[in-house]
């Protein structure tokens, strides 16, 4: 079966990823799963396209493969689109959840419920070595309920409700999440790299 190497940590994207691209029959193999011990990647760029690009070309350069990275966060209107590119470490350097959840609630604490609109974003970058790095991004307009609620996902999810629906995306099926994600529009943009990869 074909593989993609996707650079993230992260359990919850791998998941997804890995959900995505077995559709296509390709398999998606994360940090997570090979045994090369590989540090952390210093996420010190400015913008989502950047951050993607550290994490794709270094693991590429690395690894001589093509790489497929994410870098992903929440944008939140009243709070001039924080926590952006800090999303992951918003609540300090312990990259936790429930304290990133928890900030974000609280400074929402005064914000009514028809101006707390957000949206995820998501930016995919494809390295190959000696290529040029290509992007995709996509993006899920929602808003950001009062309170967490649900089980699924990760991150974010349990205070994230997307336009259209009444539940947050950690309340839906994992198969109705990755319908509407942010990651899944990003993907989609990738039909003919995923043909490509399938020869
Ligand atoms: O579908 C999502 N549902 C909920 N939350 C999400 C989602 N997608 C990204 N997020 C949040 C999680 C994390 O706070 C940040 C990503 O940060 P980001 O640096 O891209 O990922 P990460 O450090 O967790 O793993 P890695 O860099 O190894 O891929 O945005
Ligand atoms: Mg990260």
């Amino acid at each position: 079966m074909k593989q993609i190497l996707i650079a993230t940590k992260n359990p919850g994207k791998a998941k997804e990823f890995k959900a995505f691209f077995s559709d296509y029959g390709i398999n998606a193999v994360s940090l997570l799963d090979i045994p090369e011990d590989i540090k952390d990647i210093e996420e010190t760029g400015a913008t989502f396209e950047e951050n993607a690009a550290l994490k794709a070309e270094q693991i590429a350069q690395m690894m001589q493969i093509p790489v497929l990275a994410d870098d992903s966060g929440l944008e939140i209107d009243a709070l001039n689109g924080r926590p952006g590119i800090f999303s992951a470490r918003y609540a300090g350097e312990a990259k936790s959840d429930e304290a990133n959840v928890e900030k974000v609630l609280s400074e929402l604490k005064e914000v009514s419920k028809d101006k707390r609109t957000a949206r995820f974003v998501c930016v995919l970058a494809i390295a190959k070595p000696q290529e040029e790095t290509i992007f995709r991004a996509g993006y899920c307009e929602g808003k950001i309920a009062l309170s967490p609620i649900g089980e699924n996902g990760f991150g974010y999810d349990p205070i994230f409700v997307p336009n259209g629906h009444s539940q947050t995306m950690a309340q839906l099926q994992p198969n109705e999440k990755n319908k509407i994600s942010h990651r899944k529009n990003a993907i989609d943009q990738l039909e003919e790299w995923v043909k490509d990869i399938r020869k």
